[in-house]
């Protein structure tokens, strides 16, 4: 279980007069509980890669706290991490290994030995179906298939918890078809706490049974996608999204309208949604 209180988190850019602060993340709360999948939804820019880093401990938020199956990350960090397997975008493999060395280096560098860090890349290659790739080096790997490796690597010390930040960037459709079948693996033969970080509505309506939807730094909306439907008046996940993340001022000003907001004969200044 992942438990994220009141984060939040401001970034400095330059110095002296020319210093500017932007307020990544301001008071973010949510939870995610075991044997789900938490979808968190926002527009770019609402502070989702900056909460995920925070939760995944590489860096310290200014506010509030996170906790991995109860163990403050900021306080116990070794000991909440050892519970977390963090795939990010920046996927870094070493070129030069194979997809299985790559595997179980980080196996022993989460303290496994040899045999059990390669019993692990064994059983991880079946669960996401890359036993062909296992012996070939990683360098010209594809998009899906360092996705994979990246992920295995990321499951080699069998976290109970994983947060996935946009991991279907760059992956066509087979590839995505994969990456949700094997987290749904993961969350039902395996009972994980999954959380990714998405701006494709489609993916989180079909993968999540829980959306918490951020906007500007901040939690706006948290619940299942027919609670979110409900509560924004849509039968349309795309519209309920717009409608929690945005103000109506600010769709006025983006020329954006939600088709419940058109008015008959007027066409929307920059279309309806
Ligand atoms: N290291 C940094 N220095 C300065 N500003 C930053 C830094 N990291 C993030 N930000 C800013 O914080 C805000 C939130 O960024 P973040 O990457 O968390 O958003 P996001 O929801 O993941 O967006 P996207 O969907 O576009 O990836 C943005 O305005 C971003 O420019």
């Amino acid at each position: 279980m992942i438990e994220v209180s009141s984060l939040s988190k401001r970034f400095v850019q330059g110095s002296g007069k020319k210093a500017q602060t932007v307020q990544a993340v301001s008071g973010v709360s949510w939870r995610a509980a075991n044997g789900q999948i938490t979808g968190l939804l926002g527009p770019n820019g609402a502070g989702k890669t900056t909460s995920l880093r925070m939760v995944a401990g590489l860096i310290a938020p200014d506010e509030g706290e996170v906790r991995v199956d109860g163990i403050h990350v900021a306080t116990e960090t070794q000991r909440a991490l050892a519970r977390l397997g963090a795939l990010s975008d920046a996927r870094g493999l070493y070129p030069r290994l194979t997809a299985r060395e790559n595997i179980v280096y980080f196996g022993r560098l989460h303290g496994l030995s040899a045999a059990a860090a390669a019993a692990r890349a064994e059983h991880l290659a079946q669960l996401l179906e890359m036993k062909p790739l296992l012996d070939r080096r990683t360098e010209g790997f594809s998009q899906g298939e360092r996705m994979k490796t990246a992920l295995a690597r990321a499951l080699v010390h069998d976290p109970a918890n994983i947060i996935l930040d946009e991991p279907t960037n760059g992956l066509d459709v087979l590839a995505t078809r994969a990456l949700r079948e094997a987290l749904r693996r993961l969350r039902d033969e395996e009972g994980k706490c999954i959380v990714f970080s998405s701006h494709i509505m489609q993916e989180v309506e079909r993968l999540c049974d829980q959306v918490v939807v951020i906007s500007h730094g901040r939690t706006v909306a948290e619940g299942t996608v027919p609670d979110l439907l409900q509560r924004a008046g849509e039968h349309d996940f795309e519209e309920a999204f717009i409608g929690l993340a945005f103000s109506a001022e600010e769709r006025r000003a983006a020329g954006l309208q939600l088709a419940r907001e058109a008015v008959p004969g007027h066409a929307a200044q920059g279309g309806v949604l």
